[in-house]
């Protein structure tokens, strides 16, 4: 096995701290996430996918254990300072744009991150043949809107264009958080095979939160299942590639 992309030791996160209704939602999380490991998150509601995300992207503190990505510790590092590896796309199409600015300002932005500003408008005129390659690929007619402000578009053109956004500059971790089940099942579809693709062919690494079981066994090469702030199951590859939707109803019945 090569190193660990992000390398996870006994997590443990607890809110509400101090008060009568203290929870500890995650309890004692141990976790390598390798290059190009594209992993499908599953477990049923409040089971802590969303808290697992939230402590890695640095949006929630951990209270009890190390986060390492590449090997440096970033347990007390910022989201701020995390996004310049981290990338995350939400349920909510509305969370990753910004709706008066129009679709190429937004891209232009995603571009620049983390970079000195320099949004002027020649940039975003040298900028446009790319985007214009770049939204072809949603199959979803994003390229036709370069020009239009990212409110006016649809849920599933602006998902998409998070997405696009989101991955633009190849994370070194991309957390995706439920981010298609607000489309209808066609528009999910193309986003989970745009998703795909992009991961593919930018080798990248990605962590895919999804209530979908169909979705969980046909993308990624490894499935991992949290039961109340743990780790129940952890397959990968082949072991991945033989299990059934079947064998997912009957381990979620056990629980
Ligand atoms: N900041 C917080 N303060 C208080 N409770 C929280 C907080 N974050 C999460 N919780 C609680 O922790 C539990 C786990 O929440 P989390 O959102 O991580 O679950 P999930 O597995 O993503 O669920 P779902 O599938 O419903 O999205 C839930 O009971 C939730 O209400």
């Amino acid at each position: 096995m090569p190193n660990p992309i992000l390398s996870i030791e006994n997590l443990t996160t607890v809110v509400r701290k101090g008060t009568s209704s203290e929870l500890q939602i995650l309890k004692g999380i141990n976790l390598d996430i390798f290059p190009g490991d594209f992993i499908t998150l599953l477990g049923s509601n409040g089971a802590g996918k969303s808290t697992l995300l939230n402590v890695i992207a640095g949006n929630l503190t951990a209270d009890t254990g190390t986060i390492k990505i590449n090997a440096h510790d970033v347990t007390k590092q910022d989201e701020t300072t995390r996004t310049k590896y981290i990338s995350r796309v939400f349920q909510d199409p509305k969370l990753g744009t910004a709706p008066r600015l129009t679709v190429a300002e937004n891209l232009l932005l995603a571009k620049k991150r983390g970079l000195k500003r320099t949004f002027l408008p020649r940039n975003l005129k040298r900028s446009l043949p790319e985007f214009k390659v770049l939204t072809k690929t949603t199959g979803n007619g994003l390229d036709q809107r370069l020009n239009t402000p990212t409110g006016d578009l649809s849920g599933g053109q602006r998902q998409a264009l998070s997405f696009l956004m989101a991955t633009l500059n190849n994370p070194t971790i991309l957390l995706l958080d439920e981010h298609t089940a607000a489309l209808d099942p066609k528009t999910s579809d193309q986003l989970m095979q745009l998703t795909d693709k992009t991961i593919q062919d930018n080798h990248l690494t990605a962590l895919m939160i999804t209530h979908r079981l169909e979705d969980a066994l046909k993308y990624g090469n490894r499935l991992i299942a949290l039961h109340d702030g743990q780790i129940t199951l952890d397959v990968r590859d082949n072991e991945k590639a033989s299990l059934t939707k079947a064998d997912l109803l009957n381990y979620f019945a056990t629980y």
